[in-house]
């Protein structure tokens, strides 16, 4: 991060064609044009807060970290809950066959004819939410919660991975059925595997997008029969080891 940070700067202290594409380089861009107005080593976003070269850095590392495990575990989850569910396997396959075709792999341009696809995502999201108890948050007033009364500066935690096995808000909620999801606009106070509100996650709708692509492409590229074999192929040559698919609930949460 030190590296990609100084190699930015040093771009534009020797005014090397201004890349502003990416976080760093916009960060970093703001940072040098506000320093030359200011001969400051910082720059203020709307009087308030002061942008140095660790906040910026801090940033992108808060970025990378918290879209990176999100996602993969995401799809390893999706990944396990289909090898557990031929079925929904099959329905999901079928739908990228009729939508992408075999000669292919599925890219962004396909997702909004994949609803199967996003609802296997959405199921996946509610039954092993990435971060189950979302992040802590602090009430800035006193206020009442499920009758209780909660003081002002309480540190409060979100229980999203209880409240999507409620069995009061969904029907059969431990069951893995991505069908439940069909026509149906879920409440957001329902499905908060992303928080909800104005502090939910900035990255959801890249990060529904990523998992789709790479949930498909897995679907598309695996030599599905061969599933519980020691070694399964790829597409192109690439050998990977597959465990036999073992029974879920032996590694996750209970109720
Ligand atoms: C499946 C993937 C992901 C899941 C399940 C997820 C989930 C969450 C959750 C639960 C929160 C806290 C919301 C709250 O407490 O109300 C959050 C916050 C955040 N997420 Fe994600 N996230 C994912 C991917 C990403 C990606 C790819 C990025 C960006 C590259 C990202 C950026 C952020 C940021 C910046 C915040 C803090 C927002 C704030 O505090 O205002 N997330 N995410």
């Amino acid at each position: 991060m030190e590296i990609i940070c100084n190699q930015r700067q040093r771009r534009i202290q020797f005014n090397s064609p201004a890349q502003t594409t990416g976080v760093a380089a916009v960060l970093v861009h703001k940072q040098a044009s506000k320093q030359r107005e200011r001969e400051e080593q910082m720059i203020i976003i709307g009087n308030q807060r002061d942008y140095t070269n660790q906040i910026i850095k801090g940033i992108i590392l808060v970025m990378l970290t918290v879209g990176t495990d999100t996602s993969s575990m995401t799809i390893e989850w999706a990944l396990s809950l289909l090898l557990n569910h031929p079925e929904v396997l099959e329905k999901a396959r079928a739908e990228l066959n009729a939508q992408v075709g075999t000669d292919r792999l599925v890219d962004k341009h396909d997702l909004s004819n994949l609803p199967y696809l996003h609802n296997i995502i959405s199921e996946t999201l509610r039954l092993y939410p990435a971060a189950p108890m979302l992040v802590p948050h602090e009430s800035f007033d006193d206020c009442k919660i499920g009758g209780y009364n909660i003081p002002r500066g309480t540190i409060l935690l979100v229980n999203a991975w209880a409240v999507h096995r409620d069995p009061n808000v969904w029907d059969d909620p431990t069951s893995f059925k991505p069908e439940r999801f069909e026509g149906l606009q879920v409440q957001p106070s329902k499905l908060i595997s992303f928080g909800i509100g104005r502090r939910s996650c900035l990255g959801s709708g890249p990060a529904q997008r990523v998992v789709s692509l790479a949930l498909g492409s897995l679907i598309q590229s695996f030599d599905w029969k061969r599933i519980g074999e020691e070694e399964i192929d790829l597409a192109e040559g690439t050998r990977v080891s597959m465990p036999k698919a073992k029974p879920l609930e032996k590694t996750c949460f209970r109720n």
